[in-house]
């Protein structure tokens, strides 16, 4: 059975508390900030990147050791020091109050656990080993990265504003799914990519348009050619 079960969580505005302000704490708090949460570090010592945060008002630190108590009010809390002493402490005040923990150094106390991620605006693509080798999800997230260039982003929002579109224009479900396929699966996408279309908006638009409502005097029947694969 997997122990982990993978979602989406919307944590903006939520508190997340974070022990230790070393290497990988800095890793887990820059991308809790890149989802809006509300960041609380409690470390004697931070590094560089994490005390000019904390300047520019992005976080607030707690100098100091961690005690008991402090995590009230946390949503998510990461556990991110070298100290098993703490760690304990801090897992069983977890427990104690039903508050989610990542333990860097102890997966096997971990409630949940953080993937390799890439983002291509509202495209997530995240990468586990459930913990076996975090290196090797770091290595396929930079395969993966090649494969998914930045553009997704731009091809994302188009499509998905043709989309609402579609919902809104056509009635039936089934020529709306054709539609969706259509849209991902023609090679429009793969042309700009090599340079071979310079407008990606108007040649989806046109292909839409084209296939279901120019073409097709009847929006849900007759369709023009497509690209079906
Ligand atoms: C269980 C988990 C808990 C958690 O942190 O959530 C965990 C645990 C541990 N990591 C360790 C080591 C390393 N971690 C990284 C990197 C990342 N670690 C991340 C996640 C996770 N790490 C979770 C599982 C993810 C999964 O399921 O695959 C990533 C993906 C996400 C992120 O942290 O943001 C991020 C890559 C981000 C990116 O670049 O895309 C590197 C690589 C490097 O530093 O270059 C190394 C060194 C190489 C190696 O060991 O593989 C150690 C041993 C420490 C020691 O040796 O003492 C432990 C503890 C243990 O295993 O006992
Ligand atoms: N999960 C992951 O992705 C990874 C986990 N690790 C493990 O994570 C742990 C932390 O790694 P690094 O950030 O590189 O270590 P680090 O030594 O750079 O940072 C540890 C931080 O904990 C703070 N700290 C120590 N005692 C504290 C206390 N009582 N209360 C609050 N803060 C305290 C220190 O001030 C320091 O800022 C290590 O145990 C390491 O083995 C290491 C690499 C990756």
């Amino acid at each position: 059975m997997d122990k982990y079960y993978p979602i989406m969580l919307d944590i903006k505005n939520k508190k997340c508390k974070v022990i230790g302000g070393g290497r990988v704490a800095e890793r887990k708090v820059t991308s809790l900030l890149e989802c809006g949460a509300i960041v609380e570090v409690i470390s004697p010592f931070v590094s560089d990147k994490l005390f000019k945060y904390y300047k520019k008002g992005k976080i607030k630190l707690v100098q100091r050791n961690y005690k008991y108590g402090d995590l009230k009010g946390g949503y998510l809390v990461y556990a991110a020091t070298d100290n098993e002493e703490i760690n304990e402490i801090c897992i069983k005040e977890c427990r104690d109050n039903e508050i989610l923990l990542n333990v860097a150094d102890q997966p096997n106390m971990c409630d949940f656990i953080v993937p390799a991620n890439i983002r291509r605006g509202d495209l997530n693509i995240s990468i586990s080993t459930n913990g076996k080798s975090p290196m090797l999800s770091k290595k396929i997230r930079i395969e993966l990265e090649k494969i998914f260039p930045e553009e997704y982003k731009e091809y994302l929002e188009i499509i998905g504003e043709i989309r609402e579109k579609v919902k809104e224009e056509i009635k039936d479900i089934s020529k709306r799914r054709e539609i969706f396929h259509d849209l991902v699966y023609s090679d429009v996408f793969k042309r700009y990519l090599i340079g071979e279309l310079t407008d990606l908006k108007k040649a989806l638009y046109d292909m839409y348009f084209y296939n279901y409502g120019l073409q097709g005097a009847d929006i849900n029947g007759k369709k023009g050619n497509n690209n079906r694969q």
